[in-house]
């Protein structure tokens, strides 16, 4: 599905992704995972688009992706969420994970305008859609309530709905359980897993190694920008390698 082939970045004269291959299989589980800056987000951005490689290929379902902008990765199939993600004030949950989908619909701009009848069928779709995706999150019984009063693991959760809503392919979580604690990270792997459980295809960047650990078929361990292994998790852990870069990390 994705094919990252020899992708460096470097910033002032300094790789902070250096040749870089890594693919992502249909209905896979990936996770990217390394130290304090490996180069995990430099990744992420060169795959969603936010950044562009200085070289390699990045393609994506059989196409070259590495000079589109990010929209049109999205429109591709790709769906990011972002690690620093807020929910809108003043808006129902449902109204959140509407936000942003209306972009997408057939009827566009003047018909919602003009409120024709294509626009309210839009909307009914839309808020179908909506419904469906909270359902998926386990967020039904909030979507009436004001977004800015669920706990953060439940709006989390509010942005994983809004990233469904657009039937992603290839769903990319920069850090999804960053700020989480106990429960709350124990529910969101819950969820993740489900999702995998459906067949979705999932890569995600995490520092916290158990939480990548226990819901990845596959780890990508990054250190000062180059791949130094790539497997299955157990494997992976017990790799030299791997422990070698972690040996004195703080976190
Ligand atoms: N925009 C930038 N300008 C200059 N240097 C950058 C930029 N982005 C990243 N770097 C450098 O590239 C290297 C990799 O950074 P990156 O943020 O990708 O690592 P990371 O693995 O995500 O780290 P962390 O886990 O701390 O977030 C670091 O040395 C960083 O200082």
């Amino acid at each position: 599905m994705l094919a990252v082939t020899g992708v460096s970045r470097s910033f002032g004269g300094v790789y902070a992704v250096r040749d870089v291959s890594l693919s992502v299989a249909d209905g896979e589980v990936c996770g990217i995972i390394g130290p304090n800056g490996a180069g995990k987000s430099t990744l992420f951005n060169l795959i969603t688009g936010h950044l562009t490689a200085d070289r390699g290929e990045i393609s994506f379902l059989g196409h070259r992706v590495d000079r589109l902008a990010p929209h049109r990765r999205a429109r591709l199939g790709m769906s990011i969420v972002f690690q620093a993600a807020r929910v809108f004030r003043g808006m129902t949950v449902r109204e959140n994970v509407m936000v942003g989908m209306h972009g997408r619909t057939s009827a566009g701009f003047v018909s919602a305008a003009l409120r024709l009848p294509r626009h309210r069928h839009d909307e009914r779709e839309i808020a179908a859609q909506a419904s469906s995706a909270l359902e998926r999150v386990g967020l039904s019984d909030w979507a009436d309530r004001p977004a800015d009063r669920l706990p953060i693991g439940q709006q989390r959760a509010l942005q994983l709905a809004r990233a469904l809503c657009a039937r992603p392919r290839l769903l990319l979580l920069d850090e999804p359980a960053s700020g989480l604690r106990g429960q709350e990270r124990e529910r969101l792997a819950a969820l993740v897993e489900e999702l995998r459980a459906g067949g979705l295809t999932i890569l995600l960047i995490e520092h916290d190694v158990g939480f990548v650990t226990r819901l990845a078929d596959r780890l990508v361990v990054l250190d000062l920008g180059q791949v130094i292994a790539d497997g299955p998790p157990a494997e992976v852990r017990a790799d030299p390698l791997v422990l070698a870069a972690y040996l004195g990390q703080a976190s």
